[in-house]
């Protein structure tokens, strides 16, 4: 029988990228605080995340909750993180727990780890030539306060899997773009993950089997400094896109 998906904020751009492949795939609960404006698969919750009776209810029946809701502006205040992308991340793993939620995917980012992209190091390392490669073993080193409260998320998810032993992975995401990578931006152009890549690393992390991790979401790009041997071995990740191929 197919598995029983609870995702959050699946009205954006990363549900909707994993919804345009995997829609058939799985018995889909989408939850988000604004309703849809189009036919999405499976029924639609309109709660916010922060809402610990309706997340709980969300999660009835549920195996696997992939958790994207929440601020993901890199601008974004920290009266918005902490309530959207902390304290929401925390009432989905503490309903998970009291739910008997198997695992959970988090959405984290790339900006948890940007204080890495030092002035000496840029922008060669945005290059194919330069080998600098992150691995999802380095401690987090945020850019900005949006970039806290996704190491914040990583955190709570590691927490909630050593004391409850919930399945989680954190999957820290480049920059996703429709169609091609972003233009005149080799940062940009090192860390994007296509749509088609970002469906099946989503649904890898559904299927596979893993205590606690991390790993980064990008396609395989010439340009890449985030390394993608964790996801392949913890989730047989194989991502099909590189933005070599747009230059
Ligand atoms: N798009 C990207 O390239 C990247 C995205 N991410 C993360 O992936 C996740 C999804 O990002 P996008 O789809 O790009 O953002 P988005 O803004 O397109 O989608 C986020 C969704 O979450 C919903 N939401 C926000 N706060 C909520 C709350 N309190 N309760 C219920 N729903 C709420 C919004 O209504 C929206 O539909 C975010 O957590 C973001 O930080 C991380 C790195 C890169
Ligand atoms: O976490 C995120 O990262 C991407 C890429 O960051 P950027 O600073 O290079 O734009 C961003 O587009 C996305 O909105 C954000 O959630």
């Amino acid at each position: 029988m197919a598995q029983s998906v609870l995702l959050t904020g699946a009205s954006g751009r990363v549900g909707q990228a994993v919804l345009g492949d995997l829609a058939d795939a799985y018995e889909w609960r989408l939850l988000d605080r604004d309703p849809p404006t189009e036919d999405l698969p499976g029924e639609f919750v309109v709660a916010d995340i922060t809402d610990d009776e309706a997340v709980r209810e969300a999660m009835d029946e549920i195996d696997v909750v992939v958790h994207l809701a929440g601020d993901p502006r890199p601008e974004a205040p920290w009266s918005s993180v902490l309530t959207n992308n902390i304290d929401g991340t925390r009432t989905v793993y503490q309903a998970a727990v009291e739910t008997g939620v198997e695992k959970v995917v988090f959405a984290s980012s790339n900006h948890a780890v940007g204080a890495y992209e030092t002035d000496e190091r840029t922008p060669d390392m945005y290059r194919p030539h330069d080998e600098f490669l992150l691995d999802g073993t380095e401690l987090p080193r945020p850019t900005n306060l949006y970039g806290v409260s996704k190491a914040a998320g990583e955190t709570l998810g590691r927490y909630y899997h050593d004391e409850h032993d919930l399945s989680v992975i954190s999957v820290r995401i480049g920059n996703l773009t429709e169609g091609h990578p972003p233009i005149d931006y080799e940062r940009g152009q090192a860390m994007w993950l296509s749509y088609r890549d970002c469906a099946h690393l989503f649904d890898r992390c559904i299927q596979a089997d893993y205590g606690y991790e991390i790993v980064y979401g990008i396609s395989d790009n010439d340009r890449k400094y985030y390394s993608l041997e964790r996801a392949q071995e913890v989730l047989d990740y194989e991502p099909q896109d590189n933005s070599a191929e747009h230059d």
